[in-house]
């Protein structure tokens, strides 16, 4: 049995760090885990111009502890209203990439867009400059049914999409269901998906094992466990068009204890040892190094990183909670339960 496992330090290619206090206490996590990270811009109010961007990075960067080496890659909020001088702006500002929300999809999603097609003199202006679109890929019609959002959103909204904005590179994140690993898998090299560790470690039956489950529920809401092996699948199979975005996304356990419950997991605190319980249950930890540290940057033209980290094989527990801002608490997903990996 492998009890060790070297790799070339990895990225987060989604991640929500928050505002004000929460990204206080949230980045650190997120810093010792990662080299990099890009950071959704769902704030409220939304991040949808290049000077926000560099503001929010600011503040991203001076959470970050000292002699902790870590970049934010940042990210807009599309809209129907961005121009295609957003663009330029944020391609001179350092932006890698626009966030897709279709409007009412998930957490602060109210500015989304309405309409794809509103938005495609942008989105063919980041053809032009290479920035990246991110997609939530949800439809939010009510009458469809919430497990069958994100296999809908593919016919209606991916599928049109990639016909029309061909080399348009294209993320499908936190994919979840057969169908998306299956396009993905399937689609040309512009079209690529990130993978969370919960959509890796769980089916829909956690979030009501002996009563409902806050910490459990996320969106794209976890799927049956065919999904999920179909998902395991994709991650381990070599393919470099999957790779490792965890969605962490802390809300506040107040939030989450709620007769309303937020959606998200917060995951940051041990993101890499939750991705290597789900390669190594499938003899998979050989495939764990390309899925976190190659096929992000790659995708993204960026250069892979040049450090290494270390992973043991080790029983620990994860704390149950963690300060969170100022007066509140934060559960991570898996929180008082016990670890089988270890970042050194
Ligand atoms: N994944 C989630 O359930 N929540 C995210 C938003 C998102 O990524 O959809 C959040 O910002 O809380
Ligand atoms: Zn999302
Ligand atoms: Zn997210």
């Amino acid at each position: 049995m492998q009890d060790s496992l070297t790799l070339t330090r990895p990225d987060d290619w989604h991640v929500h760090l928050r505002d004000g206090a929460a990204l206080q206490s949230v980045v650190p996590y997120t810093a010792r885990q990662f080299a990099r990270a890009i950071a959704m811009p769902n704030l409220r109010p939304p991040i949808t111009t290049a000077a926000q961007a560099q503001a929010y990075r600011e503040r991203i960067l001076a959470a970050v502890p000292e002699g902790v080496d870590f970049e934010p890659l940042m990210t807009l909020y599309l809209t129907d209203v961005t121009t295609p001088d957003e663009i330029r702006r944020a391609k001179d500002a350092g932006v890698v990439a626009l966030k897709l929300y279709p409007a009412g999809a998930t957490t602060n999603s109210d500015a989304g867009v309405t309409d794809i097609r509103k938005t495609y003199r942008t989105l063919e202006a980041m053809q032009r400059d290479g920035l990246l679109l991110l997609v939530h890929g949800e439809v939010t019609d009510p009458a469809v049914d919430v497990f069958d959002r994100e296999a809908v959103f593919i016919d209606q909204v991916m599928r049109p999409l990639r016909a029309d904005m061909p080399e348009l590179k294209v993320v499908f994140e936190h994919i979840t269901t057969a169908e998306a690993a299956q396009y993905v898998a399937a689609a040309d090299q512009y079209t690529a998906a990130t993978l969370t560790p919960q959509h890796l470690l769980y089916n829909r039956n956690a979030i009501f094992m002996g009563g409902l489950r806050p910490h459990y529920y996320c969106l794209p809401v976890l799927k049956r466990e065919t999904h999920r092996l179909e998902l395991l699948k994709a991650a381990t199979s070599g393919s470099p068009k999957f790779f490792l975005g965890t969605d962490s996304a802390p809300h506040a356990s107040v939030m989450k204890e709620n007769s309303v419950c937020g959606a998200g997991c917060f995951t940051a605190l041990s993101a890499l040892e939750l991705y290597a319980e789900a390669f190594d249950s499938v003899g998979a930890l050989d495939k764990l190094e390309a899925f976190a540290s190659f096929n992000g940057p790659d995708f993204y033209s960026l250069p892979r990183n040049t450090a290494q980290v270390t992973l043991q094989r080790k029983r620990w527990t994860l704390p149950e909670a963690v300060p969170f801002g100022e007066a509140a608490q934060l559960k991570p997903l898996r929180g008082g339960e016990e670890m089988g990996w270890q970042l050194g």
